[in-house]
């Protein structure tokens, strides 16, 4: 076994392990980067870029099928599933160069394509090397959770990371899981024609503001997605054939398995270096330090929110304090998030139920319809509205529904990040016609009883108009 040392170590090459890495060689310090599997993690891979190149082959199809109402022959789409599939593969070998090996050496990252595991406090082995590293950051990410259902371990079953591989177009696919995963899956495979059950055990999309959910719901089922809720799986049996709680069965040719994500601390052996697991990931406080303080624990794998660009977030936040020595530490209320079905539903800090409940009477809700968007009505795009949450004028959380939510929700990141006001918004101006204009509008919305449902304001503004010349 070779010695080796280093200033910092980053265990997994993934999203967050990747951001820490690079910034982290590009600023001086001595890394050492470990990989057991492939460059790139899950988001590359298995999940946000193979999800959203197949959403794009959906949104082809659909877009062939509802071309009449814009004066265009609708046509039934003749669906290759392979050659979509195709696509997919294609889409992550056009990225795949800016996660590899070759580009982080060439940041002068030492690569090492092994699982990593703690062995004492401050060692880590992996393959034929023993690592001792002045800060360890793990970034292991997570994987799917496989519930331990009755029958699922004796039928075949796709996640997250076999469904990419699948050249034959599922006849009838059962997803177990309403989440996001659930549902994104269910409407591309449905737009790509097959016929889709899901079945979700407790509400689909049940983080998310009921409104909004209930607004991408009504449009996947009239896509012909089957949403059967508060059905909670209990068996599985071959066929696949699903059994629910209260006895109804489903049938179907495949299953997709989505209920959830678990942290990757298999490999780790985090007991030997002191680190503390609970059940949702390892456990980090606001710096992201774990119970070891030598090392930092980074997005999917640390037990919060698991999305990309909060892994991304998060490896910021470990570069200024392992590699710069700066205090930083990890705030949540302006991280979004996005579900990429059509229409997209993206939310920012609290839900309306959530402000309620935080703020009370202080609260204002501020709302726009997307259906007053000149530019989403000449797309025959005017479903969706965005509502603003707002105590004592600040934005305390929003929620969007509609064409580009997720684009849209990005301006309320920075306002959120940076304690900005209603008016900071009101006050930018959009070009005409962009979808854009609704972020202004919703603030307009919030001050408009202020302004034009104001006794006072009205009559200040006849005593200046008396006496303007
Ligand atoms: C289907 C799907 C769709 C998604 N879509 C989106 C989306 O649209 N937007 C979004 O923001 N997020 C999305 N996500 C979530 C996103 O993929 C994750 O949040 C993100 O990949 C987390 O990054 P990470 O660096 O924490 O982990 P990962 O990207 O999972 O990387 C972890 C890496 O560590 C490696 N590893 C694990 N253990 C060890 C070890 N002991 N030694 C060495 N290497 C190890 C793994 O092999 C892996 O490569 C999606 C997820 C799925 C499953
Ligand atoms: N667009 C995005 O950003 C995006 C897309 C996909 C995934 N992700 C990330 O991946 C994570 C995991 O997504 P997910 O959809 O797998 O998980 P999830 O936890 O969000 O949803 C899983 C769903 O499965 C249901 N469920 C669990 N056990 C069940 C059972 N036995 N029978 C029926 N239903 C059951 C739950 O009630 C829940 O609604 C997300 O939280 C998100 O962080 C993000």
């Amino acid at each position: 076994m070779q010695a080796l040392t280093c200033d910092i170590l980053v265990i997994g090459a993934g999203s967050g392990g990747l951001s820490v890495a690079a910034g982290a060689a590009q600023m001086g310090a001595d890394v050492i980067l470990l990989e057991g599997h492939e460059m790139g993690g899950d988001c590359l891979n298995y999940g946000c870029v193979p999800s959203k190149a197949l959403i794009a082959a959906a949104t082809r199809a659909q877009a062939m099928r509802g071309a009449a109402p814009y004066g265009i022959a609708p046509v039934e789409p003749q669906v290759d599933y392979a050659a979509a599939k195709d696509h997919v593969a294609e889409v992550i070998a056009q990225i795949a160069p800016v996660d590899s090996q070759e580009r982080f050496e060439s940041f002068g990252v030492r690569v090492i394509r092994a699982w990593g595991r703690f062995v004492s406090e401050t060692e880590v082995e992996a393959g034929d090397y023993r690592i001792t590293a002045r800060r360890v950051v793990v970034a292991t990410g997570s994987s799917p959770l496989v519930p331990p259902i009755p029958g699922l371990d004796a039928v075949p079953y796709l996640t997250n990371e076999t469904l990419w591989s699948l050249k034959v177009r599922p006849s009838h696919l059962l997803i177990i899981g309403g989440g996001p995963i659930g549902m994104e899956m269910a409407q591309a495979h449905a737009r790509l024609g097959c016929r889709v059950t899901v079945i979700e055990g407790a509400r689909a999309l049940g983080r998310d503001d009921p409104e909004a959910a209930a607004l991408v719901l009504a449009r996947l089922k009239a896509e012909g997605v089957e949403v059967v809720e508060g059905a909670q799986v209990v068996s599985v049996g071959a066929g696949p054939r699903i059994t629910v709680a209260d006895g109804r069965v489903f049938d179907g040719s495949h299953l997709l398995v989505a209920v959830g994500r678990r942290a990757s601390v298999d490999w780790l052996n985090p007991d030997a270096a002191g680190i503390a697991v609970t059940k949702a990931g390892i456990k980090v406080d606001a710096r992201l330090k774990t119970s070891n303080r030598r090392v930092y624990a980074i997005g999917d794998v640390a037990g919060g929110m698991q999305f990309t660009h909060l892994a991304g977030y998060h490896a910021g936040i470990v570069v200024r304090s392992a590699v710069l020595g700066l205090p930083a530490k990890a705030r949540t209320e302006h991280i979004p998030r996005a579900t990429y079905t059509h229409p997209e539903l993206a939310q920012i800090g609290l839900t309306e139920a959530e402000a309620r409940a935080a703020h009370g009477a202080r609260l204002a809700v501020a709302r726009f319809d997307f259906h007053h968007n000149d530019r989403l009505l000449t797309e025959r795009h005017g479903a969706g509205f965005i509502k603003a949450m707002v105590v004592r004028g600040r934005p305390v959380g929003v929620t969007i529904v509609g064409a580009q939510a997720g684009e849209l929700v990005a301006l309320w990141s920075l306002v959120m990040a940076n304690g900005l006001k209603m008016s900071a918004v009101s006050a930018m101006v959009s070009p005409y016609p962009t979808v854009s204009e609704i972020n202004k509008r919703v603030a307009g919305a919030y001050f408009t009883p202020k302004l034009f449902e104001n006794d006072t304001l009205k009559a200040v503004v006849r005593l200046i108009q008396r006496w303007m010349p």
